[in-house]
């Protein structure tokens, strides 16, 4: 048996930090997520999740900060390490997914691993190395056009050649459904010269992540989404349970993606909401955030959960990017420390509950918070679960979610699976 906690995950953004604990919670795992590097060991988890921004970060520095965070889950005594990326493989040609999965290799001395995004209670399979979301090739669906990892290629073995140094293999749906044994077969022949080192798998669906789990439980390196955590055996009943802080709770939607647009407009038509003004947020980020929580102040102390957004569809953020004229992204910086104020200034007047949307902006709250870790609880969609931290030594509550998931009244029904975690358990299997 391990001395230290089964798995140590590192994750390359916030939001997938807690997706891939949610997911570990569901499998009845105690989840933690440490906001970066922790610097001790954290105690009562059988899986501890490092959130870092490396998505996006030089690569260097992304492999350097994974690197760490290997070293500090390998002195805790993690038994297995995961590398986990966004389940749309979000990557450029220069990485990060294939500089920090050829890192991890040497750092764990694994062999081999495999790259699964695949999410199916997400929406995301992968078939003959082509993923898919809700069913569209990856390249023809909002993804083209992100402007950070703009993603041209449904095919992963095409997409991460030119990020390794290694090559790369792939694990075909046809060998999967023949089972765990003929799974290792067929790896066994692609690696056997030494040079494939990263394996994408095809997954449609929760029987063909079994399949891999079975396939790849010796590993020390697995890499991919969420997904396969589902698939993990054992596990402790009533993982998920966390403390629910009373008081008021509020919605902070910095994302544009279409998912959280649409829980937008729907939260909008029930609930108080305020839609951050561009030009006050370009001008003062602070005044900006002082306005809209004087104007939470009195829907809050009459109860209610107010919403807080900074868009309407994507043009409102190519208009502030006009507007601003500044440096690149300098927009988007605004927006986020606007964000920010307003998670302190809500803190402030007694908000206990949060749910954020976007990762940048989710990775601006938690840092304002000067939130350190956090406990997974339940989940309100598929790759969003609630969370506990602690504030000035209160307890509050996080939902931190991926821009492109959950349904459009995940704003509305939110509150209800903090309150009620043991009857509301929405993933699907
Ligand atoms: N009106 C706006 N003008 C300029 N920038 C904006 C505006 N609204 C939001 N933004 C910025 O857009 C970015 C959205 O990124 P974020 O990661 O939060 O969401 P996302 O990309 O939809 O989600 P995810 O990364 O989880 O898929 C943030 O930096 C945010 O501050
Ligand atoms: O895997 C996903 O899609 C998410 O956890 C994510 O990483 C989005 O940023």
């Amino acid at each position: 048996m391990s001395p230290g906690p089964e798995l140590g995950c590192i994750a390359d953004d916030f939001t997938g930090a807690t997706d891939l604990a949610g997911n570990l919670a569901q499998a009845g795992r105690r989840a933690v997520v440490t906001v970066g590097v922790p610097a001790s060991p954290v105690p009562d988890a059988d899986a501890v999740v490092v959130a870092l921004k490396s998505r996006t970060a030089p690569r260097q520095r992304a492999v350097g900060e994974s690197l760490r965070a290997h070293r500090a889950l390998a002195a805790m005594g993690c038994g297995r390490i995961w590398f986990k990326y966004c389940s749309t493989f979000d990557s450029t040609s220069e990485g990060n997914i294939g500089p920090v999965t050829d890192a991890l290799l040497e750092a764990t001395g694994a062999a081999w691993t495999i790259a699964c995004p695949a999410f199916p209670a997400g929406g995301r399979t992968v078939y003959q190395g082509h993923l898919f979301v809700h069913g569209r090739p990856l390249d023809e669906t909002g993804m083209r056009h992100h402007p950070l990892t703009p993603m041209t290629d449904s095919d992963l073995v095409r997409v991460l050649r030119p990020q390794t140094a290694y090559g790369v293999g792939l694990l075909p749906h046809q060998v999967l459904r023949a089972g765990h044994r003929a799974v290792l077969a067929h790896v066994a022949r692609l690696t056997a010269d030494g040079r494939v080192r990263t394996v994408v798998t095809d997954a449609v669906d929760e029987k063909d992540l079994a399949v891999v789990e079975r396939a790849t439980r010796h590993l020390p390196l697995v890499t991919g989404g969420s997904g396969l955590a589902l698939s993990l055996p054992g596990g402790v009943p009533g993982a998920r349970a966390v403390e629910a802080a009373p008081g008021p709770a509020a919605i902070l939607a910095g994302s544009v993606s279409e998912a959280t647009l649409a829980q937008t407009a729907h939260a909008r038509r029930t609930l108080p909401a305020r839609k951050l003004s561009a030009p006050d947020v370009l001008r003062s980020p602070a005044d900006a955030a002082a306005a809209a929580v004087a104007w939470a102040a009195p829907h809050l102390a009459a109860g209610r959960t107010v919403v807080l957004h900074s868009a309407d569809d994507r043009e409102d953020v190519r208009r502030a990017r006009e507007r601003h004229g500044g440096a690149h992204g300098a927009a988007e910086q605004a927006v986020e420390e606007t964000f920010a104020a307003c998670a302190r200034g809500l803190a402030e007047r007694g908000v206990r509950r949060f749910v954020v949307a976007g990762g940048e902006t989710s990775g601006a709250v938690v840092t304002a918070l000067g939130v350190r870790t956090l406990r997974i609880g339940p989940a309100i969609a598929p790759g969003v679960p609630w969370t506990c931290a602690s504030w000035r030594g209160r307890t509050v509550n996080l939902a931190l979610k991926s821009g492109n998931f959950g349904d459009p009244d995940l704003f509305t029904a939110a509150q209800r699976y903090l309150d009620h975690p043991a009857t509301t358990a929405p993933i699907r299997r």
